[in-house]
């Protein structure tokens, strides 16, 4: 059924202990399902001593245990380390007799082990992990029905290993998976400069936003930006630099703008803000601080004069009668005002006549 690995080399006995690590059993606390089988195999073979046993590197390991009162014992006293060098059952029916075991101290000490049987546990892949054994303190056989049922639930043992093996990887690719997930969502929502909400997700989060004031349980407003003179930027520093003074603005932003505001890179150097729960005499406080944060802030740390923006912007406010697509052109005209008017200013949609604050 499985491939037969030759033990021996230690290359072979290296993987051997790797495919062992692989299921993850050693020093694990003990469990029902293999103390179960140790009952059972204890009984139906009418053995007061039952073992499942893996061959660690220097010692065996017992993951459940029946009569014997240890969870490890050395490798060189060990029965189980000779019964995994040859397939299916071992069995020493007088250990007394046996030369490899006639000295052991197990055999010529407590508990005076005279007869083992075990069943070899293997590894999908052929390796030898270890034994489901029986043992007893005199010498004897087992029946054919009992040497059956020994490698029976032996193969039940692995069966149950290879099970939480596979739910182990299952669950680790669940992880992986969502890991991918949320990452590709956050990707395709980012702007990948500037790390805000790109087009496509403050779109989104505008439509809730509409949803709510339609509901009449919300106002807000909304900001559209543009940096002034950007091209002279990029066509005097280089591109670089002009990506470093996006970075910046995008920084200056997060301090003029509250937590609860919603900064997007709308596109080059044009930046749309929602601002819930703002109306737009009060949005007024927030363009203010970012004209005066732009005023104080070189925009680049290594030039040889301090460099400078400005920004126009606009402003309207979202009532229930707003859409995205109109809201978006209105604060496009008041932006295109505010651009007409000489830049550098906020022009605020308002009662007739709007209203507007010029800045530096
Ligand atoms: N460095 C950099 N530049 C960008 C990016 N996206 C757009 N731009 C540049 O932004 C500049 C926008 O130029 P214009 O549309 O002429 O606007 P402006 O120079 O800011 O002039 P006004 O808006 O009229 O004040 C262009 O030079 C674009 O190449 C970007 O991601 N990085």
């Amino acid at each position: 059924m499985s491939k037969k690995v030759k033990l021996c080399p230690v290359e072979q006995e290296q993987k051997r202990l790797l495919t062992l690590a692989n299921y993850q059993v050693l020093d694990t606390p003990e469990e029902p399902a293999f103390d179960d089988i140790v009952e059972v195999v204890s009984i139906i073979c009418e053995a007061p001593i039952a073992v499942i046993n893996f061959i660690d590197r220097d010692r065996q390991w017992f993951k459940a245990e029946k009569g014997l009162g240890v969870r490890e014992t050395p490798l060189d006293i060990s029965i189980c380390a000779h019964a995994i060098l040859q397939p299916g059952l071992f069995i020493v029916t007088d250990t007394t007799l046996d030369p490899r075991f006639a000295n052991n101290p197990l055999v010529t000490g407590e508990p005076h082990l005279r007869f083992y049987a075990g069943a070899l546990l293997e590894s999908s892949d052929g390796y030898p992990l270890g034994t489901l054994c029986v043992l007893d303190y005199q010498p004897r056989e087992l029946t054919e029905r009992q040497r059956f049922a020994l490698q029976a639930l032996a193969n039940q043992v692995m069966a149950h290993m290879e099970l939480m093996l596979a739910q182990r990887e299952q669950a680790e690719l669940i992880r992986e998976l969502k890991i991918t997930r949320h990452e590709l969502t956050k990707y395709a929502s980012t702007d990948p400069l500037t790390g805000l909400l790109n087009r496509r997700a403050f779109e989104q989060r505008l439509n809730q936003e509409l949803a709510l004031i339609q509901r009449g349980t919300h106002f807000a407003s909304l900001m559209l930006i543009d940096l002034d003179h950007f091209k002279f930027v990029n066509d005097t520093l280089g591109h670089q630099a002009g990506d470093k003074v996006l970075l910046r603005f995008t920084e200056l932003c997060q301090t003029a703008f509250r937590q609860a505001d919603v900064i997007s890179r709308w596109g080059g150097e044009e930046f749309l803000v929602l601002l819930p729960m703002t109306t737009v005499k009060e949005a007024q406080y927030a363009t203010e601080r970012l004209h005066q944060l732009l005023v104080i802030t070189p925009m680049l740390d290594d030039t040889p004069l301090p460099l400078h923006i400005t920004a126009s912007i606009g402003v309207c406010s979202l009532t229930n009668a707003s859409t995205v697509n109109n809201s978006l052109q209105r604060v496009d005209e008041l932006l295109y005002r505010a651009k007409k008017q000489g830049r550098n200013r906020t022009v605020f949609e308002m009662e007739e006549p709007p209203s507007q604050c010029q800045f530096g």
